[in-house]
This record gives C-alpha cells, structure tokens and sequence, in this order.
C-alpha cells in the first residue's frame, strides 16, 4: 500500500465567515457552540481519499483584513490554502481577493493549489454573493470552489477532498535557471 501522505493545508479568510466552524467540523464533526475568535488552531486529521492515506494538518488561522500582514509562517511549507468567505458578506469576498494576491506575491508564483470556499450557504435570505460570482473568481483564478455550510456540516469534507485534489496537480514553482545559451555558430 503507498504510504501515507502528509498535507499542511492553512485556511484563511475575514474574520467570522466560518474558518473554525469549517475546520472543528472536518476535524471534530460537530460545529464550535460559541464564537470565540481564533488567534491560531492547529488540527490534525487522518483521511482516506481515493485509496490513499493522507495525514493533513490544518492551521485555523486568525480572521484578517485587507491590510493584515502575511506572516511568514503561512508561507512556508504549506501545500495548500483554503480561501473562506461568506457567501453573506460582500467585504469578506474582497478581503479573500487581496489575500490571494499576497499569497502568491509572497511565493513569487502564479500558480498554488487553493479552493475558494463560499461558506454560510443556509443563509439564503442574507445571500450576497451569488455562487455564479464565486465560481467565476474561482475560474479566474483557475482554481477549485465550492458553497458550504460549517454549521449544518453541507459539503465540509468536500472542501478538504478538493484541497487535496489541488494538491494533488502539483504545480510547479518557477524555474530560476537561466534560459539556456544560444549555440555559438562558427561563420
Ligand atoms: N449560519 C451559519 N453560521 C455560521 C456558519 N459557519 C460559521 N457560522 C457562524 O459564524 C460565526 C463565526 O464562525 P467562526 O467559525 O468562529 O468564524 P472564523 O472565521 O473562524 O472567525 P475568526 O476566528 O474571528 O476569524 C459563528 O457564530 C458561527 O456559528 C455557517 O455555515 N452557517
């Protein structure tokens, strides 16, 4: 059997659009009672997907605005970003936008495996965000996305099914290797 996998898979978002309820409901299967902002979780949880063993650490992390600081520990060594905002908050779309740019401004790519995550879906008199709006950023982006809801627990293990798909893809960083030389032609 191959071996077991491991993913570091950090969620970010504004704050309250559900990250810890998400994350507490994968990990847990039961959504927090009350709301307490997070400073920072970590979670671990062992999956099967697709025939293999995956060990994914998640980190929950602090709810951010658009004028956070990527701290550099969010940066390094994660394969995957689950982007969250609800799908109730119009600001908490555009805080995810500006998150993604320094996600991979900070990684000097323009490709990473993400899921962008509409959550609160089963509040649809509060809806803002129509889910064709969040699908075509998620085009845009060319990354996964999906509506869930962390509270009645709708399509949470899908959320982390995709982030693994992503994962998955592999994509590459760019290469820092020069373009090769020009062949040197004797006239
Ligand atoms: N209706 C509904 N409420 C939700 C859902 N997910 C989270 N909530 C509520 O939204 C509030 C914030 O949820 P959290 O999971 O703590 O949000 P967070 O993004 O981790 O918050 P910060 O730690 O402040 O960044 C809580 O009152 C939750 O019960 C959902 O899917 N549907």
């Amino acid at each position: 059997m191959a071996p077991q996998k491991h993913r570091k898979i950090c969620v970010m978002g504004s704050r309250a659009v559900g990250k810890s309820t998400i994350t507490v409901q994968f990990v847990d299967n039961h959504a927090p009672d009350a709301y307490h902002p997070t400073i920072e979780n970590t979670y671990q949880k062992l999956i099967k997907h697709q025939g293999q063993d995956y060990s994914i650490e998640i980190i929950d992390t602090a709810g951010q605005d658009e004028y956070s600081i990527l701290q550099k520990q969010y940066s390094i060594g994660i394969h995957g970003y689950i982007l969250v905002y609800s799908v109730t908050s119009a600001s908490s779309l555009e805080v995810v936008k500006v998150l993604n740019d320094k996600i991979l401004n900070s990684l000097g790519m323009e490709q990473i495996p993400r899921v962008l995550v509409g959550n609160k879906s089963d509040l649809t008199g509060e809806r803002n965000i129509s889910k064709e709006a969040g699908q075509s950023l998620a085009n845009e982006w060319e990354c996964a996305f999906i509506e869930c809801s962390g509270k009645n627990n709708i399509n949470v293990e899908e959320v982390f099914k995709l982030i693994l798909n992503e994962v998955n893809k592999g994509f590459q960083p760019p290469s820092n290797d020069p373009p090769p030389k020009e062949g040197c032609i004797l006239m």
